[in-house]
């Protein structure tokens, strides 16, 4: 009896399994649409599902948006007869998730015919620091890690500990301190806590898996650094190692401007700031001119994604490269307060996604292609690579991949509350580029 129950069981779950993989498959078919959405890895919360409802809003307003809801309907019909005679496919998650993790994994011992700081440098221009995956990454962090110092000062800017050393070379870096082993949990407010040095790792990584697409909102990080001996004050652990972080100077010929984050927090305890009170806030910050045009809000929607991954609260302000005046990008160079807590989830990193309800269709589906824990293996496996591996503890991992499901949720309710036009094309900023950047990645997700 118990042993038929279990057959039971077995072939249901099997049934299940068959059903579930059939639709995944044919979603990305479901609901393609070649003028308002770039094609490519459409999976589970998938926001159109629920946009019936929506085009009816949207076509009382909008002619334009009109013909698109029209043609998405037309889609869905079509493919919903193709779903009848498809073939069935096998997604496995594993070959994504392989096919992913080589992609973006690190050769170290690339081939360098120029010095790796002139090469880092020629890199960064006003909206990017380094090329989308450069083959040549792996051969700066190891320049970095293995880079011998020849001097060393306290950092004089911000509040947190930190050194500027200059390495062989003549290379600015600034060097992050450890102050917390990998499973210890931050409590308190968001932006509790001293910096992690890990998070700076992760945070870069994360960002190179085209969560934010180089050429669009960068970042710039480093990777860590094993000195022998105390230096210049800085103590060493008992093993006489001192962990931290680099992070490689931006190139001097370009100024940062400091901008104050429009979503900033009060850092005051029972003072709140306007955004947190006001759900129309983002109004306001849309009649400012620096967020009126161009792409700096969208900017701001994309880190905001990031930071909400990763934990971090505490962007109180951003920098751009100045020479590249209001089209420059945000770069993002603190992410020390990252991976504080895996188990707090702090929605309100999310508010200028949520209040201004837009985001750019190339990260939208970036994160749909992350989905089904590929974010976090993918990650898990690049950070393997690290010479301090292990840099984030599993809690902090699958903390990833379910907020990638509040990301995509929150997406899903302001397709909702404002239809389609919450997912940007973005024209812009060179976005017939991006759409062919688009399909060509669809070729290493779940397509
Ligand atoms: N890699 C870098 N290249 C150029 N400038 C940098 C770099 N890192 C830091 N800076 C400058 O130093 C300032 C402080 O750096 P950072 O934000 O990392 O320090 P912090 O101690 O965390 O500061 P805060 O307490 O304000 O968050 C930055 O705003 C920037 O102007
Ligand atoms: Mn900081």
């Amino acid at each position: 009896m118990k042993m038929r129950r279990k057959w039971r069981f077995i072939f249901v779950s099997a049934a299940l399994f068959v059903i579930i993989v059939s639709y995944k498959i044919l979603e990305p078919e479901l609901f393609k649409n070649k003028d308002s959405i770039p094609s490519g890895d459409l999976s589970l919360k998938e926001p159109f599902e629920r946009s019936d409802r929506v085009q009816d809003k949207d076509n009382q307003e909008n002619d334009g948006e009109d013909q698109r809801e029209i043609q998405l309907n037309e889609d869905h019909r079509e493919a919903e007869d193709q779903k009848k005679e498809a073939p069935q496919h096998h997604v496995d998650v594993n070959e994504v998730v392989e096919s992913m993790a080589k992609r973006f994994s690190l050769n170290f011992s690339y081939p360098l015919d120029t010095s790796p700081w002139r090469l880092a440098a020629s890199w960064v221009t006003p909206r990017q620091i380094h090329p989308e995956n450069a083959k040549e990454l792996g051969a700066i962090l190891k320049a970095m890690h293995e880079g011998k110092i020849t001097q060393a000062d306290v950092g004089h800017r911000g509040t947190q500990l930190k050194l500027t050393l200059v390495l062989d070379g003549k290379q600015k870096v600034v060097f992050k301190p450890a102050w917390y082993t990998r499973d210890y949990i931050v409590e308190g407010p968001p932006y509790a806590g001293r910096d992690r040095h890990n998070a700076e790792i992760a945070a870069f990584h994360l960002g190179r898996l085209n969560l934010l697409l180089s050429d669009e909102a960068p970042c710039f990080y480093g990777r860590c650094l094993y000195c022998k001996g105390p230096e210049d004050g800085v103590c060493a652990g008992s093993d006489g190692v001192l962990e931290g972080v680099l992070v490689l100077w931006m190139p001097e010929h370009f100024h940062l401007k400091l901008h104050r984050h429009p979503w900033g927090r009060t850092y005051r305890d029972g003072k709140l700031a306007r955004w947190e009170t006001d759900n129309t806030y983002c109004a306001q910050v849309q009649a400012v001119p620096t967020y009126s045009r161009g792409p700096r809000l969208l900017d701001i929607v994309d880190t905001a994604v990031l930071d909400f991954l990763v934990g971090n609260a505490d962007r109180h302000h951003y920098e751009t490269v100045e020479e590249g005046g209001r089209d420059a990008a945000l770069v993002i160079l603190d992410n020390g307060k990252s991976f504080g807590n895996p188990d707090h989830d702090e929605m309100s990193i999310l508010a200028p996604l949520y209040q201004c309800c837009q985001i750019r269709a190339s990260l939208w589906q970036r994160l749909l292609a992350l989905q089904e824990g590929v974010l976090s293996r993918v990650l898990a496996s690049v950070l393997g690579q690290d010479p301090i591996a292990p840099i984030l503890t599993d809690r902090h991992l699958s903390a990833l991949d379910r907020r990638l499901g509040a990301v995509l949720d929150q997406i899903g309710a302001c397709v909702d509350r404002v239809g389609i036009k919450a997912i940007v094309v973005d024209s812009s900023n060179g976005s017939s580029d991006h759409l062919k950047k688009d399909k060509r990645n669809s070729g290493v997700t779940v397509s």
